[in-house]
């Protein structure tokens, strides 16, 4: 059996034209066009694939994006103060404040998430928004893990009643991923690096998300024949070579469906940007 490729292209491509369509129609209405910040702090090149991609998506929407560059050595309180500014600026609708931070912020990273204004924090790392989706009420929810979601449902394949192991527990992936999946009444393992016997845990998901950040960690031999699964990983092993956390190749002769990497769910993550940008711009009419 070879899998069926989920194509990320495909997916953003009408995740992106439904957020188009939302925000013209917001713009219409309001005369408000969503705008996006974000933020960089010092020079992390894995870092810039994705700011020059997210650039480009608000172009082709139309939405009005900036970004701000603030230098290696910018101290928390100057951070403090441009998110104080991003967060009292009317055109600005989503505040992303770019991972990792230099190595002399990181210890402030949770203060950092936590100055942003909730209804602007298009990231959904603010404990407010965690908050919110553990809650089940969740409207500004990770970008990664919502966009997985929206291609899930894209794709016609169900999570209601579904076997879904996530592995990996992270705050950005694996944990609002848990809490998606549940919501759409998947029964949820999550699973991470003390886990035993890993892969007869894996072996019994409908539905496997590989968030470990390990190239080539999901191997054949732990996937359930036909499964769904979904590469999160990122893991850049050259210069210009890509790779996620599935062995592609040889999973892909026992999946039923398998997200490339790149061009899987990188590009979905963008488009879930566009979609909360919109989220948020609405968020803060409802003021
Ligand atoms: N506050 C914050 N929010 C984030 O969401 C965030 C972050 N910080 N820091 C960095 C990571 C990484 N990330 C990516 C998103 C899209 C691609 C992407 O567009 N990938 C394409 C292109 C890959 C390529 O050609 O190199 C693909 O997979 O096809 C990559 C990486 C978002 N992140
Ligand atoms: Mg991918």
């Amino acid at each position: 059996m070879t899998a069926r490729i989920l194509s990320g292209k495909e997916f953003a491509a009408r995740i992106k034209a439904d957020a188009k369509a939302e925000a013209e129609k917001l713009r219409e209405e309001t005369g408000v066009m969503p705008g996006l910040a974000v933020v960089i702090v010092g020079e992390d090149p894995a870092s810039q694939v994705y700011v020059r991609n997210k650039h480009k998506a608000c172009e082709e929407l139309g939405l009005h994006n900036v970004s701000v560059e603030m230098p290696e050595t910018t101290t928390r309180e100057e951070l403090f103060a441009k998110i104080d500014e991003l967060n009292a600026d009317p055109k600005i609708h989503g505040i992303l404040v770019q991972l990792p931070l230099p190595k002399a912020l990181q210890s402030a990273e949770a203060e950092v998430l936590e100055r942003i204004d909730p209804n602007k924090d298009v990231d959904g790392f603010h404990p407010v928004n965690v908050g919110r989706l553990s809650n089940g009420a969740g409207s500004l929810v990770p970008c990664t893990p919502a966009g997985c979601i929206r291609m899930l449902e894209l794709a016609d394949i169900p999570m209601d009643g579904a076997k879904a192991v996530v592995i990996g527990r992270s705050n950005i992936v694996g944990k609002p991923m848990f809490n998606l999946l549940l919501q759409h009444n998947a029964t949820v393992t999550v699973a991470h690096s003390h886990t035993k016997n890993l892969a007869e845990i894996t072996k019994q998901a409908d539905i496997l998300v590989a968030a470990v950040g390990k190239p080539g960690f999901v191997t054949a031999d732990m996937v359930k024949p036909g499964a769904a699964v979904i590469d999160v990983g990122i893991n850049r092993i050259a210069p210009k070579k890509l790779v996620g956390d599935v062995d592609f190749d040889g999973v892909s002769e026992v999946a039923g469906a398998i997200t490339p990497v790149p061009g899987g769910v990188g590009l979905l993550t963008v488009a879930m940007l566009m979609q909360n940008v919109v989220t948020a711009a609405k968020l803060q009419l409802k003021k």
